[in-house]
């Protein structure tokens, strides 16, 4: 490693945000430092994206085996915890990062160990592991990709019986006998879906319906599949208070009491901003960190903010995006040349306004991208949207029995392109891109006609979305 304290670039942070801030700038001819106190690679590789995955997929399998017969009969044990849960260790590394620090070698990437903080005008204190301080220094930009938090909100007694966040939850050693789980967010779907496939009794505590911010018909659906695993799913109903004794966790609820062996929040995210010497150059320690679309903060010039520190779009794919923007942006600053910082240019986050996609992997799948209808009539737009049940395509049927699930688009009317998509079904992940290259490339609705999908298959529900719309209207 160069033994420098002067780089083009320090970024701050290295989960897979910073990780790709850094690569573009250093592609871009730069030099670069990620600063990172604990595992490079982020909350995404060892305690959310990677292990909720792994913790899930087993039971999809199996499910989705039960779904077609011939595959069902064969299917005669239960899931193998143990497996499970050794095949999240091997996707977590065990929690070591030393593949992803070969990785920053091999792409040039400098790394400074400890807990980084702003001192002043493009300059960052480290304190090490060991307590030294260390003043690194930039020439360009410092772009602080510094994550969030787990929200654990101020109910009375939660935070002294030491609940579980996701960290607790995606890296559980073992399965607790009965879960209780505060939120009705895609944390708590997910693992609602996880646990109650590895054999917990999960009781879930959402005080609206769940999924909010998808299409309506998204929650109520996996509220469904939810109540199929034998969870139970309760809605409009806020937590007074936590108690935590020798029988396990306690929660009262409106009149009664809910009585588990743990207890996981999943209550939201907030900025791991309020350590990171933000007041030393006049911004709000622990404010999201917010910027123009080339993810620069608006007064200091150096600084940007990239991932989930800026609240934009809170997933690994989309602030990877910003970090390529981010990042190619800061070369070009750096060197004089062109910065493309219009819509959908090189150096321009665009599409995270209203193009993001996502996918929760709970049963039914949700894969969705853009608007919602009601964002949309928000947004000023006159829409329609149209739905189409999964029952009605044949390529479903065939790929698991008692497909349940639906699809909506919602068009803009004065344009007629595709605002927004939303697949509720099973297995519907792969689904979604089709949809984000129409909603990003404002494909005519027209011309979507001409894009066929095949037969038998899942895609056929694209036709059914055209023909619920109807070509006439187009
Ligand atoms: C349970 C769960 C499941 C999820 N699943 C998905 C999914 O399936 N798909 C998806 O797209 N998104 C998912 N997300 C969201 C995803 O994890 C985040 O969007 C992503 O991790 C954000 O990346 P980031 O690099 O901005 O932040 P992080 O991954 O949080 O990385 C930030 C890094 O900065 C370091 N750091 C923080 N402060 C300092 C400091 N002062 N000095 C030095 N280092 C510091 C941290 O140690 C960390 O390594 C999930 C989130 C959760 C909680
Ligand atoms: N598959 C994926 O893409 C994936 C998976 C997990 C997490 N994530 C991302 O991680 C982030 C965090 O997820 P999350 O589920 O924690 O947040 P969320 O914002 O999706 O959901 C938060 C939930 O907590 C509830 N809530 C908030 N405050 C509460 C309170 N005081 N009492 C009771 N309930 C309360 C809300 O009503 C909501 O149901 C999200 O941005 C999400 O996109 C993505």
């Amino acid at each position: 490693m160069q033994m420098t304290d002067e780089y083009d670039l320090i970024v701050l942070g290295g989960g897979p945000v910073g990780e790709n801030v850094a690569d573009r700038a250093v592609q871009g001819g730069l030099t670069a430092v990620i600063v990172e106190s604990e595992l490079v690679g982020g909350e995404c590789s060892y305690w959310a994206c990677m292990p909720s995955k792994a913790l899930l997929r087993s039971g999809q399998v199996l499910r989705a085996a039960r779904r077609v017969p011939g595959a069902a009969e064969a299917v005669t044990g239960e899931l193998d915890v143990p497996a499970v849960l050794r095949r999240r260790d091997a996707f977590t590394s065990d929690w070591d990062d030393s593949g992803q620090v070969d990785w920053l070698n091999s792409a040039n990437i400098d790394l400074v160990r400890g807990h980084g903080r702003i001192s002043g005008e493009r300059r960052v204190t480290v304190t090490g592991p060991d307590g030294g301080e260390r003043v690194l220094t930039a020439r360009h930009a410092v772009a602080v990709s510094t994550g969030s938090d787990a929200v654990v909100p101020g109910i009375p007694g939660l935070q002294e019986a030491a609940p579980w966040t996701s960290r607790e939850a995606t890296s559980a050693e073992e399965v607790p006998e009965s879960l209780i789980v505060v939120g009705g967010g895609v944390v708590a779907v997910e693992m609602a879906t996880a646990f109650a496939s590895l054999g917990s009794r999960v009781t879930m505590l959402a005080r609206s319906g769940l999924l909010g911010a998808f299409e309506p018909f998204a929650g109520e659906l996996v509220a469904e599949g939810l109540r199929e695993l034998g969870v139970d799913v309760r809605t409009g109903v806020s937590p007074t208070r936590v108690d935590r004794d020798v029988a396990g966790v306690t929660v009262r609820v409106d009149g009664g009491e809910v009585l588990a062996e743990e207890i996981l929040v999943a209550t939201g995210r907030s900025p791991r901003s309020d350590d990171i010497g933000l007041e030393t150059i006049g911004l709000e320690p622990g404010s999201w960190l917010r910027t123009d679309d080339s993810l620069r903060v608006p007064g200091v010039d150096w600084l940007y903010a990239v991932g989930d520190v800026n609240g934009r779009a809170p997933l690994t794919h989309q602030g990877k995006y910003q970090a390529r923007a981010a990042g190619d942006a800061i070369a070009a600053r750096a060197q004089g040349g062109p910065v493309d910082d219009r819509a959908w240019g090189r150096h321009a986050a665009t599409a995270d306004r209203a193009s993001v996609p996502q996918v929760v992997f709970s049963e039914p799948e949700v894969a969705s991208v853009g608007l919602t209808e009601a964002a949309a009539q928000q947004a000023g737009r006159r829409v329609r949207a149209v739905d189409v049940e999964f029952s009605s395509v044949a390529g479903a049927s065939l790929h698991g029995d008692g497909p349940n699930g639906r699809a909506r688009i919602v068009v803009d009317e004065d344009r007629r392109i595709l605002l927004g998509a939303t697949f509720v079904g099973p297995e519907v992940a792969e689904l979604v891109h089709a949809a984000t290259v129409a909603v990003v490339g404002e494909v005519p609705i027209q011309r979507l006609w001409h894009a066929v999908p095949s037969y038998p298959t899942v895609s056929e529900i694209w036709l059914r979305l055209l023909e619920a719309y109807g070509r006439d209207s187009a």
